[in-house]
């Protein structure tokens, strides 16, 4: 894996929290908050394929979302950065103020059934955002359509269909290409493979990757499946509870996973190489509430290694330095010398 550096940085989340308030009782007052991210730091480098892996409930469409603002965080600052190092905190602009940076961070959804509007042509899902980003000429909308198209091998012809004529798989590559359709830089794939059977997956994870070397773009790859991201991701990101609990470059993640969370979560995937197959550690319970975190590391109820201090202080995400890598994790359980600032 490529080593990044600070001028590679499209993307820096600092102390980002969204507090989601919930209402009650007769006058709708907020009674308690859904802590769905809770202090996420992040960096995010220019062309990279940062994974974003977790259980259900723990955050990760949230915080896709809020780096789009398409969700306002409560707290903490999301930095943008472009490539001739202009920086903007997206969550300090107005919506009109939104609009070029909009352009360049889009979305691709796991739905492709739901994310394409029945009632229109591709044609007609597609050009609208095209429209909005000045493409004033129709036919000129429609070249760029039938390119995007060609991009994720489907023909041109196919623009004046209807969604419902296509597959699950065709769909999701249309989808592709309406994110691709304004040129970002950076793209989060929300679950964009986890509603397709296995080989149409294949595919798809094929497009993205050629797309990415093509059009030099940096993605965001939300999944609870483990075993896609592998293959695909230069660093993970394991999140629980609304925070990231271990980061680091896939290769080390699946060699030497720190915290015991991702142990557990990795051990559930199936490998074909038996030696390499860890016992299974099965995770007892379900992901607690958000609304009431647990005290100390919000893991330890469900953690088969809990010692005293782990219910009563909160780890904190620590950079240690493994065969010249970084690797976060926070758990007070890890016997590792704590990276030196200046170690690189
Ligand atoms: N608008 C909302 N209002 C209140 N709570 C919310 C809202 N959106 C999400 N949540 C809660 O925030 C937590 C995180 O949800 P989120 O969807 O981000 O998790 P996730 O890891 O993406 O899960 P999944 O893979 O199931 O989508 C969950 O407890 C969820 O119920």
């Amino acid at each position: 894996m490529q080593q990044h550096n600070e001028d590679d940085v499209i993307l820096r989340l600092r102390d980002v929290k969204v507090h989601f308030p919930l209402k009650g009782g007769f006058m709708q007052k907020t009674t308690a908050h859904v802590k769905a991210i809770d202090g996420v730091n992040l960096d995010v480098y220019r062309g990279e394929v940062l994974g974003l892996v977790g259980e259900s409930g723990c955050g990760k469409t949230t915080l896709g979302k809020t780096i789009l603002q398409l969700i306002h965080a409560t707290d903490g600052e999301i930095t943008y950065r472009s490539t001739d190092d202009q920086e903007t905190d997206l969550t300090k602009l107005k919506d009109h103020e939104l609009f070029p940076y909009r352009k360049r961070l889009q979305i691709v959804f796991q739905d492709p059934h739901s994310s394409l509007n029945p009632a229109f042509t591709i044609f007609g899902s597609l050009e609208d955002p095209l429209k909005k980003y000045g493409i004033k000429s129709r036919e000129e909308r429609r070249k760029i359509i039938g390119d995007l198209l060609e991009a994720v091998n489907m023909r041109r012809e196919y623009m004046d269909r209807f969604p419902h004529e296509f597959s699950g798989g065709q769909r999701q590559r249309i989808g592709i290409a309406r994110a691709l359709s304004i040129e970002p830089e950076l793209i989060i794939c929300d679950e964009a493979v986890s509603a397709l059977d296995v080989s149409i997956q294949a595919q798809v994870l094929q497009l993205l990757m050629k797309l990415k070397q093509e059009k030099n773009l940096t993605y965001i790859f939300i999944t609870h499946d483990l075993s896609v991201t592998e293959y695909i991701c230069d660093r993970i990101a394991v999140m629980y509870l609304g925070r990231i609990v271990e980061l680091c470059a896939s290769e080390d993640l699946y060699a030497r996973r720190l915290h015991p969370y991702t142990q557990a979560l990795l051990s559930a995937i199936p490998v074909a190489d038996l030696d390499k197959q860890t016992k299974r550690i099965v995770l007892e319970g379900d992901v607690p509430s958000p609304v009431n975190p647990p005290s100390g590391c919000p893991f330890h109820p469900r953690c088969q290694f809990r010692k005293d201090v782990c219910s009563q202080v909160e780890p904190k995400l620590k950079r240690y330095r493994i065969d010249g890598r970084d690797h976060y994790a926070a758990c007070h359980l890890i016997d590792l010398p704590e990276a030196t600032p200046d170690a690189a």
